[in-house]
């Protein structure tokens, strides 16, 4: 009987894993082995000594690790018949008992899972009965399927001769069987034998397989400490990597972090470097423009240089040619000073033939003013003025028209319109402005007056007129608008210049400004401090002849236009204070702005002595047509009372009467040196567009008329 797992235990596959070798390793040092091996030897022994035994013994040694397997002398002894044994051999033969591997065997011993080599057969391997049936057994099997218990009847009792046949049949069987056995059991003996030497060689195989083993386990082990030590060196070379690594990739970081930085230096040298470039560029540019320019100025210079020398020759003759024109000029200035002279002896003449004009025009001279229509007056005519014409070209008549007749004296053209008696009444002045004249073409007309104020005569102006009519706008105008300043600023502006264009030919003058009002034959300063301003002042003549004075009044030097507006203004609004005390107050006043010009020409010794006097006149509606009484009742009795006396000394001048009613009125007591034969006095008559102030129209023409009849004598210039 062979036996392969030794040496199959020795062909125990080289396992891949490690774990696995160690296993096997085990496994093959495995007691569980050991006792397989030593029960193998047992088994050997045994088979020496007990033949008897050998069958058993070696059966056990078949049956181990399979299930347990009758023997067939057992079988013998309890089998009741040969049919049960022959039928237990024949189920022996024919099913064949697997027996495991002696690795195997150990792995189940253990409980281990034995190991199977890669494509080996899992199927347990017939052990000897299980194996194909040699020669003998199938003979044997044969035989005793030949001898086998016949298929006939059982013979009935009686029939013992055919029993004993049986038996004897049977025993044949037996015997031949026997024999077969024991040719059976030498041929097993032969093959024990063979497998004890086969066994021993095993075991000493197995010792020094043993042997090689512990080798190599020692090997394994100093292999072992070798590898680990190794590994301890690898760890340790390792972690120092592992450093070298982290210190490589904080170094590499660092890197990282400075060539960020560089290039982001870089990128701005790189923008300095181009914005440089730039720069270079401009100032190359610039250099060239400027080389071009000095270039230019070299050229400049050495032309220059040039004509300095050429002035320098220039100079010289120049020189020459001034201390000639010296001479000149010196011959000129003598010849300047006798035309000045001459011009100044014009001036006289000038001042002379001035006066005369003004004394052919008359000393009183009548100017007529319509002012526009305003606002809703306005809107209401649709602009048209229907029943006031200026029928002449040359802006001195005034034609009135109405649709009643009015019995006058003047001269009524009577006409009709639409089939109605109309009645025309013409009026004639030296000057008829119509609602479209502006503030300068008024003083033009009147400028030549302002300039005998300067020539040392009294000069007059009043504007005469309904309340409304457009007096203070006349006279005042307003002072905040330069197109719309009235006569009094433009009169002061004048005098000013024209103070400082005789400058030049020796005149020097002193103004004095005062401004006053009259209310109800009250005089009141309206220049005065708050705490004077009511005080009623009264008019002095020093001496027949001499100045009129009004003592307590404000008299101030004035030295500039602007000082006078200044004084101007303060003049309106202690006039508004007052308004506010006395309802239409400055309606119902007349205002007086007196100008007094003292004039001395340092060449010719001359002097001149001037006083200017512009009136705003209270509004001239009579009593009757107002229906006023009370307070205004008593202003409008006075307005009238001096205003009717201003034309009654103007008619008594007019008159040449020896007596003229200056005193009659405050109004005409103060103008009493300004209206008459020492001065020049001028009247404006203003009136309203309005249609339904015809009546008081009529009334102030009619007046203006008068005044501009009279021939009032003579100017004399003061001095
Ligand atoms: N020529 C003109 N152009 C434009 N507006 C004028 C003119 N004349 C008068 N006015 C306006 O008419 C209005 C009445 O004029 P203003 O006050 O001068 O009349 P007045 O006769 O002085 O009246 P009072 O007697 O009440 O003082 C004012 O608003 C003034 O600005």
């Amino acid at each position: 009987m062979e036996r392969k797992p030794l040496a199959s235990n020795r062909k125990i596959p080289v396992p891949v894993a490690e774990s696995r070798t160690k296993a096997a390793l085990k496994r093959a040092r495995s007691p569980n082995v050991n006792e397989s091996v030593t029960e193998d030897k047992r088994v050997c022994t045994d088979k020496k000594t007990a033949p008897g035994l050998k069958r058993h013994c070696s059966t056990s040694i078949l049956t181990r690790g399979s299930a347990p397997v009758t023997t067939a002398s057992t079988r013998r002894a309890t089998a009741p018949k040969l049919n049960s044994v022959k039928s237990s051999d024949s189920l022996m033969a024919r099913k064949p008992l697997s027996r495991p591997s002696v690795s195997q065997a150990a792995s189940t011993a253990r409980g281990v899972k034995p190991y199977v080599r890669p494509g080996a057969s899992t199927a347990p391997r017939p052990v000897v009965q299980g194996r194909p049936p040699t020669s003998a057994s199938s003979n044997l099997n044969s035989t005793v399927v030949s001898t086998g218990a016949p298929k006939t009847k059982p013979r009935p009792g009686w029939d013992l001769k055919g029993k004993l046949q049986d038996m004897q049949g049977e025993l044949t069987g037996c015997t031949f069987r026997i024999a077969h056995l024991e040719s059976l059991n030498q041929k097993l003996s032969g093959d024990a034998e063979m497998k004890h030497v086969a066994s021993q060689s095993a075991v000493k195989e197995i010792e020094q397989l043993k042997e090689k083993l512990d080798q190599a386990g020692h090997e394994y082990e100093s292999h072992k400490k070798k590898l680990k030590s190794d590994l301890e060196d690898l760890e340790f070379q390792k972690s120092s990597i592992e450093r070298k690594k982290r210190a490589l990739e904080e170094e590499l970081e660092d890197s990282n972090n400075k060539v960020t930085r560089l290039q982001e230096l870089s990128e701005t040298r790189n923008k300095t470097i181009e914005d440089l470039k730039f720069a270079i560029e401009q100032k190359e540019s610039e250099i060239l423009g400027l080389e071009a320019k000095a270039r230019a100025h070299e050229t400049e210079r050495q032309r220059l240089t040039n004509q300095v020398e050429e002035w320098k020759e220039m100079t010289e003759t120049h020189s020459k040619t001034i201390e000639d024109l010296k001479l000149i000029i010196e011959k000129k200035d003598s010849e300047i000073q006798n035309m000045e002279s001459r011009e100044r002896a014009h001036e006289t003449e000038r001042r002379r033939l001035h006066n005369m004009v003004q004394e052919l025009k008359g000393n009183i001279r009548v100017f007529c003013r319509v002012r526009p229509l305003l606002g809703e007056e306005e809107l209401c005519k649709g602009g048209v003025i229907s029943h006031i014409n200026f029928p002449d070209m040359d802006h001195k008549i005034l034609e009135l028209d109405k649709l009643a007749d009015i019995s006058v004296n003047e001269s009524v053209l009577n006409s009709t319109r639409g089939g109605r008696a109309m009645s025309k009444y013409e009026f004639s002045f030296d000057k008829v402005f119509q609602p479209e004249s502006s503030q300068a073409e008024v003083f033009e007309e009147i400028s030549q007056l302002v300039q005998s104020a300067l020539d040392g005569y009294n000069v007059c102006i009043f504007a005469y007129g309904q309340t409304g009519s457009g007096k203070t706008f006349t006279m005042e105008g307003c002072l905040e608008d330069e197109d719309l300043l009235g006569m009094i600023p433009r009169t002061v502006k004048q005098i000013f210049t024209a103070a400082h264009d005789l400058e030049t030919k020796g005149w020097a003058y002193k103004f004095s400004a005062s401004m006053l009002e009259i209310y109800n034959e009250n005089i009141f300063d309206l220049l005065g401090k708050s705490s004077t301003r009511e005080e009623k002042l009264e008019v002095k003549l020093l001496a027949k002849g001499e100045d009129v004075h009004v003592p307590k009044l404000s008299l101030v030097e004035v030295k500039s236009e602007l000082q006078v507006l200044k004084l101007l203004k303060k003049a309106c609004e202690n006039r508004s204070v007052a308004e506010t005390k006395c309802n239409q107050r400055s309606s119902r006043s007349h205002s007086v702005f007196q100008l007094k010009l003292e004039g001395a020409n340092s060449i010719t010794g001359e002097h001149s002595k001037g006083l200017l006097n512009l009136v705003d006149l209270a509004g001239s509606e009579r009593v009757k047509e107002s229906g006023s009484e009370g307070q205004r009742l008593v202003e409008a009795q006075s307005i009238n009372k001096s205003l009717s006396n201003l034309g009654n000394v103007i008619m008594a001048l007019g008159n040449k009467e020896k007596h003229i009613p200056y005193r009659n009125s405050k109004l005409t007591y103060l103008l009493q040196n300004s209206l008459g034969g020492n001065s020049k006095t001028l009247m404006f008559v203003n009136v309203s567009p309005k249609e339904e102030c015809f009546s008081e129209t009529l009334n102030s023409l009619r007046f203006a008329t008068k005044v501009n009849q009279c021939n009032i004598g003579t100017a004399q210039k003061k001095s």
